[in-house]
């Protein structure tokens, strides 16, 4: 904990509020998350944890407050915040005609990685959809679709790594499988905000929670 405490704050959040109409549903939310560092947010149903998520990533504009990476106000648009921040929010984002290794190969050329094939190669072993790397998304299970969601961070550079229930639908294996991959990332100086309903993985990857809602 000491040598997190040293290290650069990635995410900044000062005094978040976002409600829908008349109903606030965060107000007053704060936090610092610092390289290497794993920050879950907890609580029930309907709590907020995916509305903060999306506030973070710029994907929803809260009503108050500020959101900064690395010093920069974050906006879903600043190419440098695109850069720096994965996000595994929902796993409905696919393009229908690519294949699942196509997924792959398009993020990784895109963000100018220099080995892009052996690094899709890779992941696609670790996330184990080879036999499914020819396969269009819509023909995949519902847990090798989350599969490939959380492989498209990983073969994507990235500061920041934002997940939503990233466990939903892995089974036992997929879920201790995520929680090694993690604390992997953050011992390499990622900073992971997640929302989570599973006990194991925030233990495996000793992260610091926060409840929202009562
Ligand atoms: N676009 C929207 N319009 C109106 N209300 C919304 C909208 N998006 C979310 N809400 C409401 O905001 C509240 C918080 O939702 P959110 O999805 O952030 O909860 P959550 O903590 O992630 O819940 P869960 O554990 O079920 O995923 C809920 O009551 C939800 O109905």
């Amino acid at each position: 904990m000491a040598d997190v405490a040293k290290k650069d704050v990635v995410l900044q959040v000062d005094n978040l509020k976002k409600g829908y109409g008349p109903v606030t549903i965060v107000e007053g939310f704060s936090m610092k998350v610092r390289a290497g560092e794993a920050v879950a947010l907890t609580g029930r149903n309907g709590a907020g944890k995916s509305t903060v998520l999306r506030c973070l990533v710029g994907a929803d504009r809260p009503d108050e407050g500020t959101v900064t990476v690395n010093g920069i106000k974050v906006s879903e648009t600043n190419p440098v915040i695109r850069r720096d921040v994965a996000t595994v929010i929902d796993d409905l984002d696919f393009f229908p005609d690519l294949s699942v290794v196509e997924h792959l190969d398009l993020l990784a050329r895109a963000h100018g990685l220099e080995h892009p094939d052996e690094l899709v190669d890779e992941v696609l072993e670790e996330v184990q959809l080879v036999p499914q790397a020819g396969q269009l998304p819509s023909t995949l299970s519902s847990g090798q679709r989350r599969r490939l969601a959380l492989a498209t961070a990983f073969v994507r550079p990235r500061q920041l790594l934002v997940l939503d229930e990233p466990e939903q639908r892995l089974d036992v294996e997929g879920v201790a499988w995520l929680g090694q991959r993690l604390k992997a990332d953050l011992d390499g100086g990622l900073a992971i905000v997640l929302a989570s309903h599973e006990p194991s993985l925030l233990e495996a990857i000793g992260a610091r929670t926060i409840r929202l809602g009562a």
